[in-house]
């Protein structure tokens, strides 16, 4: 299919005249075609046709909503090698990664489709009436969960399928049953173009209102300010940086009628080596964490950018491990030339403090968009003196701190800002310490992690990929896995309306899981 550059407003394709292009992650050039700018008239007409869509499409059967799911699916895996090769290009990732990524896309759909038909997301809660209690008499009350209207979600530069046009926020608002407006990223129009005709067909083969899904892209940030800004929109789906997801946060809270932002911006992954599990296969645990912090260039949030352990002779094994492994590393394309560039000034930035070590580098890289992997270490006490340090470095490096006792591990903890995920790598030895850990941990982050690393994420229904500030905006909730449906619903109840009003989940026997009367019928 030749791409055409075209925006997509309520599923149908519309070509404006200002444009910009991709570029080649490996090279730094631009390639064709050109892509429209979408303009601010091209935002309005997107959300006044979500407006439009959303009660004809937030009133289908959740049967009809999962069948749309499923077509999404297949149409994507119908673009074939296309898709595969464009997204190799915009994005420098290998073409492997993009295949499971490709995968986990469509499997995200479908789950959702299997979430639509479980219905125990409505958390529907049915409490009959009592007419003759005394003194008063209870009314019928029944609570189920309902959609928040049209959703805008931000494409992630680093995921160009599984974070973006038909990604998890995309996936779990429409099964919620929310339209769509997604602000294509600019680091990959052409996959995104891919992706949303995949969608336009999903749309016209199952019948689905027009304004349910559209698209628009370009370079400058007034785009998504306007779409966020939009009255119809009313809530946001946002992975990317820190600057940019509070710059939607910030618009988001002073609209007259505020929204909620979910985004998902920085985390730098502490994984704890505990003293047993460091004495018995420190080798190994540096070999592992060296593939985990440079696999994909680093460019994944979950990266392990923080290392904590004691001081002592395991603990110089795993740094010699974990520098040989480091100096073989090749270094590897990132994904855009602004993050390259990002990278190699964090990188040097923390190389020019006094009171850190730099232990190892990968090979030196060959193209311009080429980076190495990096080791740091540093002391806890120093650490604990400035803590600005732990700030997020977007690619493959990290930072060791060699603490010299439990207490200055805790203190290190206590210094720490929300996290997506952390680790303990523990033998049975190590439990009651870990067990130490444990409550502060559950304060930090949205997944803990035993013997582990924490990059991939299963889409799964127990899976929390969120986390407190700043790791995400709100840390309620997840991106990944079905619980993610929740962010763009919320509750409503119906108190003594008659059966005709009910809507069909919430009638008695309607088969859906709830809890009736105060006992789960499921
Ligand atoms: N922790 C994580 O998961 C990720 C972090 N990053 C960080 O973000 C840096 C830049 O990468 P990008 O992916 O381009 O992220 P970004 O935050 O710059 O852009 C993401 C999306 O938000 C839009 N945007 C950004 N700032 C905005 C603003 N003020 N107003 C309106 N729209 C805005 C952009 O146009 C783009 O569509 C990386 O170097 C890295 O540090 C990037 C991807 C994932
Ligand atoms: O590792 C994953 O699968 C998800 C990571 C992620 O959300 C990110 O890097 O932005």
């Amino acid at each position: 299919m030749a791409l055409t550059g075209e925006l997509f407003i309520a599923s149908k394709r519309v070509a404006r005249d200002a444009g910009f292009r991709a570029v080649a992650a490996a090279t730094g050039s631009e390639i064709e075609p050109s892509f429209s700018t979408a303009t601010l008239e091209d935002v309005d007409a997107a959300c006044a046709a979500a407006e439009a869509a959303f009660l004809p499409y937030s009133s289908l059967s959740r049967e009809e909503r999962a069948k749309f799911l499923e077509a999404i699916a297949e149409e994507i895996e119908a673009l074939g090698d296309e898709l595969i090769e464009r997204a190799m290009q915009e994005s420098g990732l290998p073409q492997a990664r993009l295949q499971g990524e490709r995968g986990r896309t469509a499997g995200q759909l479908r789950l959702f489709a299997k979430e639509l038909r479980l219905g125990d997301y409505l958390r529907v809660r049915i409490d009959h009436a009592i007419p003759d209690r005394a003194p008063l008499p209870k009314p019928d009350l029944r609570l189920r969960m309902v959609p928040l209207g049209p959703v805008a979600v931000f494409g992630a530069s680093n995921f160009p399928l599984a974070f973006s046009t038909a990604g998890g926020d995309t996936a779990s608002a429409l099964a919620a049953g929310c339209p769509v407006v997604v602000k294509g990223h600019p680091a990959h129009p052409g996959t995104a173009e891919l992706v949303a005709s995949a969608i336009q067909r999903a749309v016209e083969k199952t019948g689905m209102p027009a304004g349910v899904f559209s698209m628009v892209a370009g370079t400058a940030n007034e785009l998504g300010e306007a779409l966020v800004r939009d009255p119809r929109i009313t809530a946001v789906g946002f992975t990317g940086s820190r600057g940019g997801g509070l710059a939607l946060v910030r618009i988001a809270q002073s609209r007259p009628v505020p929204i909620p932002v979910y985004a998902e911006m920085s985390s730098i992954n502490p994984v704890f080596l505990l003293p047993a599990a460091l004495e018995a296969r420190a080798e190994a645990l540096g070999k592992g964490y060296v593939a985990s912090v440079t696999m994909g260039a680093g460019q994944f949030c979950t990266n392990p950018g923080l290392v904590l352990a004691l001081e002592g002779p395991a603990l110089e094994r795993f740094l010699a491990a974990a520098s040989e492994a480091m100096l073989g590393a090749p270094a590897q394309v990132m994904l855009t030339p602004n993050i390259h560039k990002a990278y190699e000034s964090g990188v040097s930035k923390l190389a020019g403090v006094p009171t850190v070590e730099q232990i190892a580098q990968g090979v030196e890289p060959q193209g311009p968009t080429c980076a190495r992997g990096a080791l740091f270490t540093m002391k806890g006490a120093d650490f604990i003196a400035d803590p600005s340090h732990a700030e997020e470095i977007f690619g493959a490096t990290s930072l060791l701190v060699r603490c010299a006792s439990v207490d200055e591990l805790k203190k290190v903890i206590s210094l720490l800002e929300g996290q997506l995920t952390t680790t303990l790598h523990m033998d049975d030895a190590d439990v009651a310490i870990a067990q130490e850990l444990l409550p502060s941990l559950e304060r930090l982050a949205g997944r803990i992690l035993a013997n582990g690393w924490p990059t991939g994420v299963e889409v799964t229904d127990a899976m929390v990929h969120g986390g407190p500030f700043p790791s995400t905006s709100d840390g309620r909730s997840t991106s990944v896995g079905t619980l993610a449906i929740g962010r763009y619903l919320r509750p409503v109840s119906y108190q003594d309306l008659p059966e005709a009003l009910l809507p069909a989940d919430l009638r008695d026997g309607a088969g859906v899981p709830a809890r009736v009367d105060g006992k789960p019928t499921v």
